[in-house]
């Protein structure tokens, strides 16, 4: 057997993992709108899954759903065991403060640093005295892979690549089970968007984390998705990239054989 190239993600590693999502029979309707129609999808403990789909498949209210931003018509979400619906308040506050998010824009607050953004949730969640807090903060900076100066810059005074770190620094501000990207290399150019991928890589393998990321980059696909869902005809279907390729699916055989799913993967082999 070949040797594994142990800078690839490695499927099996998680092929055994429990669920730490599990979304069945998933409605979500606007007015006469269905975006989708008994959806069933398990994300496994400390998998990379690639959540992707055309424009309008219902990536993000996916996402919002499972955080329990949005509630869907029907169906049921789990999330670390737990049914996400009609929980008591305290336990929703308790199960978000195991999961960190990385909005699209970044979602900071402008009026405050970036050290201050990154202690949102810690005062939201903790009562942590403020130098803990303070401490916190400049290693979770640290980790987005931020010099120590951009604590104390605000957000208007950051490039679009620095905005995604801050972001993410917030995210992982709680030491989150479970991390969720939409679009993070949206708006990156190509170098910014793979070195973004590999912090990720390397965060997710050392902190043992679950990813669940939107994305629309074939690149990030390619380099660190354990598994990728694809939204279609309403529902989800998922596998390795290698699987996809077999799909004969019409939508999911265009994305990854047409000539920018080919050129990610040849950038990779
Ligand atoms: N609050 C809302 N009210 C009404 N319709 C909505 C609402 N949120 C989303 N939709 C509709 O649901 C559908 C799915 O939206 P969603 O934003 O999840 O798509 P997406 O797959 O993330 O798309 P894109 O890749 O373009 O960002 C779209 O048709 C959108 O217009």
């Amino acid at each position: 057997m070949a040797p594994q190239d142990q800078s690839q993600p490695d499927p099996s590693f998680t092929a055994h993992a429990p669920p730490v999502i599990r979304v069945r029979g998933l409605v979500t309707r606007f007015g006469a709108q269905v975006v989708h129609d008994g959806l069933d999808l398990d994300v496994r403990k400390g998998e990379v899954l690639g959540v992707v789909g055309g424009s309008g498949t219902g990536k993000s209210v996916l996402l919002k759903e499972i955080l329990g931003l949005m509630h869907p018509a029907e169906g049921r979400i789990e999330l670390l065991g737990r049914d996400t619906a009609g929980l008591p308040e305290a336990e929703r506050v308790a199960l978000q403060a195991r999961t960190g998010v990385l909005f699209q824009n970044g979602a900071l607050f402008s009026s405050m640093t970036v050290a201050e953004n990154v202690m949102v949730p810690l005062k939201e969640h903790t009562d942590l005295p403020p130098a803990l807090s303070a401490e916190i903060a400049r290693v979770k900076i640290g980790m987005a892979g931020l010099p120590p100066n951009a604590g104390a810059k605000f957000p208007s005074e950051l490039s679009g690549g620095m905005i995604k770190r801050a972001g993410l620094a917030r995210a992982l501000a709680l030491d989150p089970e479970i991390l969720f990207l939409d679009e993070p290399t949206a708006g990156l150019d190509p170098i910014g968007a793979a070195a973004f991928d590999q912090l990720i890589h390397n965060l997710q393998r050392s902190l043992g984390l679950t990813v669940f990321m939107v994305t629309h980059d074939l690149d990030s696909l390619t380099s660190i998705c354990d598994r990728i869902a694809v939204l279609v005809d309403k529902k989800v279907r998922v596998g390795t990239l290698d699987q996809l390729l077999q799909d004969p699916h019409p939508w999911i055989h265009e994305y990854f054989h047409g000539p920018r799913g080919r050129a990610a993967r040849h950038a990779e082999a």
